[in-house]
């Protein structure tokens, strides 16, 4: 087997066209990784970001992925529907993006990837093309047939998922249930266990109101609904602590001795860890049966074009994901060893 051929094989989704997704794309073709990476993207826009960017890349095509090397870059193309100006959106592009997504989703699944990386997508042109869309979170759960999934971002010493992903704030106490908050804490812990290598995570939860709801006079959530979820869980070993204010959860005394936070919103949790460590954050997809990982940012249309693109967190998504799958390999070979009797009798010999 050659050397390239033992290297995982990561699909990047190129995003939105008239963002900064191609940037980044190009940027990377720039760098060492120690991966084979196929782009899932239109390879003329790919093409025309170079050309405006000043970068020379030797673009690649074909069905076997070489590892990736400086100066060149893999692509899968998938054409555009009309032609794209970088920085200026057209909802009739909008299914091409969507239809990276369905290409490398499907790769995951059939074994052709070992992960996704997703460049960053734009849900309002998405959505006035007609598509109901939220996120790349939701719709790689619909579409992989995932009851549930959870959306955790990890940058800053911080790692913060959200037991609500992208609902209006109205919806969200609501959506709040003892239900829900077992289902996301189960994966949760059972991911930061598998695909983190964390033996017994300690999770800190927030609670949903000012103050925790300052024992109910703030609102009951935490009392009613949050604290039974919580104890019956713990009551199965599950480390968690909270609920707490969420204010004063997010201080370095807290937090520094935890896993993971859990916040109960979009902007509860996400603006404290956006303030740690915006530019070199990743954001993990947990639950689905693949390895999912994305930029900490969104489409920046201001700096498509411009050069002014920082491609930190693309590659620390792409080192997160890498290290996920570095991870998920290795236990796989333990189990296999273990299964063969392998271990059995390295086990007797030490006995
Ligand atoms: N992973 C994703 O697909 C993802 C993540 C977040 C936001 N979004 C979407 O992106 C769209 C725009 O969102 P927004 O305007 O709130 O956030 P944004 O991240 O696109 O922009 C916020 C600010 O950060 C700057 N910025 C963003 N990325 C940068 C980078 N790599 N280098 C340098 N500066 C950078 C922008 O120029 C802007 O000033 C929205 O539709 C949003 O939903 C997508
Ligand atoms: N909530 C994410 C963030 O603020 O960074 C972002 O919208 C991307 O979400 P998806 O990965 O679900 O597209």
């Amino acid at each position: 087997m050659s050397e390239a051929a033992e290297l995982p094989v990561l699909a990047l989704t190129a995003g939105e066209p008239a963002g900064i997704g191609p940037d980044l794309c190009i940027a990377l073709s720039q760098r060492a990784l120690p991966c084979r990476l196929s782009v899932l993207g239109d390879v003329d826009v790919l093409r025309a970001r170079a050309a405006q960017l000043g970068i020379a890349v030797d673009f690649v095509s074909g069905d076997t992925i070489p590892a990736h090397r400086p100066g060149a870059l893999h692509v899968r193309h998938m054409p555009v529907a009309v032609p794209v100006i970088a920085g200026v959106l057209d909802p009739r592009n909008s299914a091409h993006v969507l239809a990276l997504l369905d290409a490398a989703l499907a790769g995951c699944m059939n074994g052709s990837y070992h992960a996704v990386v997703t460049a960053p997508v734009h849900k309002a042109v998405i959505n006035d093309a007609g598509f109901s869309f939220t996120g790349h979170t939701e719709y790689l759960a619909d579409h992989s047939g995932t009851q549930k999934v959870v959306m955790m971002l990890a940058g800053g010493g911080l790692r913060v998922a959200l037991a609500t992903t992208h609902l209006p704030l109205c919806e969200v106490a609501d959506a709040i249930t003892p239900e829900l908050l077992d289902q996301v804490i189960r994966i949760l812990h059972a991911d930061l266990q598998a695909k983190f290598g964390i033996a017994r995570p300690r999770i800190l939860v927030a609670g949903l109101n000012p103050h925790a709801g300052e024992s109910g006079h703030l609102g009951r959530e935490e009392i009613d609904t949050i604290e039974p979820a919580l104890e019956r869980l713990r009551g199965e070993g599950i480390d968690l602590v909270g609920p707490l204010p969420a204010d004063t959860l997010f201080s370095r005394i807290r937090v520094d001795p935890c896993d993971a936070v859990l916040a109960m919103y979009h902007d509860q949790g996400l603006p404290v860890l956006k303030y740690a460590s915006f530019g070199a954050g990743v954001n993990i997809t947990l639950g689905l049966p693949f390895i999912r990982t994305s930029v900490d940012h969104g489409t920046a249309l201001d700096l498509a074009g411009s050069g002014r693109a920082e491609v930190s967190s693309l590659l620390a998504a792409i080192e997160v994901a890498l290290e996920m799958i570095g991870r998920q390999s290795r236990a796989e070979s333990r189990e296999s060893r273990a299964g063969s009797g392998v271990l059995d009798s390295l086990d007797l010999k030490r006995s």
